[in-house]
């Protein structure tokens, strides 16, 4: 049986790792330079039923990478290029899946890994570290998988033991897709609530009704320019509907600014600034520089 190997023991990663094992399936965890000579404990895990469970890994570090069957990048945005970096052993012929938020970085991680096969990945499920190697599944999603390249196309039966795992896991050929419509939701929610130090579901109050909706707008003409076809309404809809399920949570870039941590916005409000050219975006470039203002 093909072994998962992740990289980004997080939140994330350490939920999947969680939920792989729990079907039968073998994991190890690419772990960061800073466990190297630590004790590994195993790692655990509270279910969305609360119910607490022991999960052992197979730890390996960046120059076991040779023995890697199959990947899964679940780090920061930031994060990927120079974890990937550092396996330089990686056999060409292992599929690489990366599955962080944001988009701009599989560009980078092609021309790195030209022999590789390729995927990207968006999930819904949510996560939450509460200590060291303790993490919390937080919330139950959909899991899409697609190819970025033409190897990674020979890779849909991966599928399987993943919505064995996850309860629900799907292919797409138009992966991209699906990124802009998580990256539009992210570029909305993430950099205002960052910048007010508010829950999502404060996004619905008055005060904020006019930046709320000029920056849908601004956001929603960049992804329709690349080519997205959902209407103005129809984001709206959506993103409403996302500030509603998840308003009494702090988002992840909220999380990371209030921590002193760096943001994934590079690669969220980044990648709109970049594709917007002539487009008027100065809402999203005014966050986005009050954002790095603040150490994001
Ligand atoms: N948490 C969630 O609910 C969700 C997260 N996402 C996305 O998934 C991605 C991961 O998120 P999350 O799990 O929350 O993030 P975390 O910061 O909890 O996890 C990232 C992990 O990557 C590890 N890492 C960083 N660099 C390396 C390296 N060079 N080698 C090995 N490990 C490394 C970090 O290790 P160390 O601690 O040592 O730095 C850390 O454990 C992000 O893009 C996020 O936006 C998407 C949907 C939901
Ligand atoms: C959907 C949202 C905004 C939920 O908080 C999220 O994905 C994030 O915080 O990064």
């Amino acid at each position: 049986m093909r072994e998962w190997t992740i990289l980004g023991a997080g939140a994330l990663g350490c939920t999947f790792a969680a939920l792989l094992t729990a079907k039968h399936r073998p994991v190890s965890l690419l772990l960061s330079e800073r466990h190297r000579r630590h004790f590994h404990p195993a790692l655990e895990f509270i279910a969305l039923n609360e119910r607490r469970r022991l999960v052992s890994t197979h730890p390996r570090h960046a120059e076991q990478a040779t023995g890697i069957e199959c990947l899964l990048v679940m780090t920061k945005a930031y994060q990927v290029l120079p974890a990937l970096n550092n396996l330089r052993g990686l056999p060409a012929d292992t599929p690489i899946i990366l599955l962080h938020n944001g988009m701009g970085v599989a560009e980078a991680v092609a021309r790195a890994f030209p022999h590789n096969p390729l995927l990207a990945g968006v999930t819904s499920h949510g996560a939450l570290k509460e200590g060291p190697w303790q993490v919390r599944h937080t919330g139950k999603g959909e899991t899409w998988l697609g190819p970025v390249n033409d190897k990674g196309r020979a890779f849909a039966h991966l599928l399987k033991p993943l919505a064995d795992a996850l309860g629900h896991a799907e292919w797409s050929e138009d992966i991209v897709s699906l990124q802009h419509r998580k990256l539009a939701i992210n570029a909305v929610i993430n950099p205002l609530t960052a910048c007010h130090h508010i829950r999502n579901g404060q996004l619905h109050e008055p005060r904020f009704a006019d930046v709320l909706n000029q920056l849908a707008e601004e956001v929603h003409a960049v992804l329709t320019r690349l080519g997205e076809t959902e209407t103005l309404a129809q984001f709206l809809r959506r993103l409403n509907s996302v500030i509603g399920l998840t308003a009494t949570n702090y988002s992840s870039m909220h999380q990371d600014l209030a921590h002193g941590r760096p943001t994934e916005i590079d690669y969220i409000t980044g990648y709109v600034l970049k594709h917007a050219e002539d487009l008027p975006v100065p809402v999203c470039r005014q966050l986005y520089n009050e954002v790095k203002k603040q150490g994001g």
